[in-house]
This record gives structure tokens, C-alpha cells and sequence, in this order.
């Protein structure tokens, strides 16, 4: 409901690249809090070509695998607190209670290592807000979308995010006078 209000409010009506990429604050953070609990690639590997030391001290051999973990870090209290099993946009604002009007925290990618961090990066992590964005509210401006079974869907640990068996949904037009 908050977003959709928030993709309605949009100044223009045609969803250019200044309004998607200011005025959509709550959908990106409903991004970011969705990938933070089901980050499209889990994990992710190294492979030393030499000895090394990591920052912290742990030595590395050549031909060793270090692996980051983006599913497992999104799930740390540590680092998102108690409520880090809750699907809470609010926590990417820089004053959660009044998120409507503020402005979006920049987080490490250190901490958020969803699209890798450092000088390997990912190159499109802009251009996927973009296109994220475009997508997501082109497609709730028109259309309702709920899901056709209650049971939360099986996650599938592949190297790619996926559910099993997809997520089955009854799309319908929407109705604005509502
Ligand atoms: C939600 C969408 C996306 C996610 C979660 C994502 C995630 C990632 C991750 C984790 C890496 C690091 C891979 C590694 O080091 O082994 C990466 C690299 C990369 N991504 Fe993305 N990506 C996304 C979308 C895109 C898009 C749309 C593009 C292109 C338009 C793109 C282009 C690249 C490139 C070129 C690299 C390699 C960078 C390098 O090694 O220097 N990505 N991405």
C-alpha cells in the first residue's frame, strides 16, 4: 500500500531516469531489505594465486577458496540487530520514524555485500536499481498482484536465488477509485 502510494505521488507520469532514481526512496529500500534476506547471488568465491594475508591476519595458501557469504551476513544480528529476521524497509532510512520524509542511509557494501564490494564490485548495481525500479513501478501503477497459496515459498540455495516451483500469482488490473 505504501509503495504503490509512493508510485502514485510521482511528479511525472512518465518514469524517466531523475524520478526513478530520487523520488522512489521506500521501493528501493523495499529492494534492499528484499535482497538484504534473499540476496540474488548467496555466495560468492576466491581463489588465491599466492600466499596472502587477509586484513585481518588469516593467512591464505596459494590454490585456497575464500568464500563470502551475502545470505549469511543479511541474516546477522551483528550486524542488522534482533530484528534482523523482520522485513523492515524503515531500517534503510537515516530516521526510520518519519521514513516518508527522509532521506536513505548509505550503507557499507562491506556490510550489504549484495553486489560485492572493493574494486570488484558489480558494474550494474545502478543500472539494476534503474532497472528494478521500472520495472516494479510500471508494473504496480496497473496491476494488483497477490499470491495464489498462504505457505511462504521453499527457498532454493542454488548459486542464483530461486523458489521452487516459482511464485504463483493472480494478477488483476487496478482499481484507482479504491
Ligand atoms: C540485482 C541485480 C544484480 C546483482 C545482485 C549483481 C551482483 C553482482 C555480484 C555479486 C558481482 C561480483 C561477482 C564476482 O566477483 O564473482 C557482480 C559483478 C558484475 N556485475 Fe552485477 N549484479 C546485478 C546486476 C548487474 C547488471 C544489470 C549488470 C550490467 C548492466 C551487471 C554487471 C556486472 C559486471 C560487469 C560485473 C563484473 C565486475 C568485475 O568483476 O569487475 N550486474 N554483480
Amino acid at each position: 500500500k505504501e509503495l504503490v502510494k509512493e508510485i502514485n505521488n510521482m511528479e511525472k507520469i512518465l518514469l524517466d531516469y531523475e524520478s526513478l532514481n530520487k523520488e522512489l526512496k521506500l521501493l528501493k529500500a523495499s529492494l534492499c531489505e528484499s535482497m538484504r534476506l534473499y540476496p540474488p547471488v548467496l555466495w560468492d568465491s576466491k581463489h588465491a594465486m599466492a600466499d596472502d594475508l587477509l586484513p585481518d591476519g588469516t593467512p591464505v595458501q596459494a590454490g585456497d577458496r575464500v568464500t563470502y557469504f551475502p545470505y549469511g551476513m543479511g541474516r546477522m544480528e551483528a550486524l542488522w540487530g534482533e530484528d534482523w529476521y523482520e522485513f523492515r524497509p524503515s531500517r534503510w532510512f537515516v530516521e526510520p520514524a518519519s521514513y516518508h520524509e527522509g532521506s536513505l542511509k548509505k550503507v557499507c557494501p562491506y556490510k550489504f555485500p549484495v553486489f560485492q564490494a572493493g574494486p570488484r564490485v558489480c558494474l550494474g548495481k545502478e543500472m539494476a536499481f534503474i532497472q528494478m525500479n521500472y520495472v516494479v513501478a510500471s508494473i504496480l501503477r496497473q496491476f494488483e498482484i497477490k499470491p495464489v497459496v498462504s505457505e511462504k515459498p521453499v527457498f532454493m540455495p542454488l548459486f542464483t536465488a530461486h523458489m521452487a516451483g516459482g511464485l504463483k500469482v493472480v494478477i488483476q488490473k487496478r482499481d484507482h477509485s479504491r
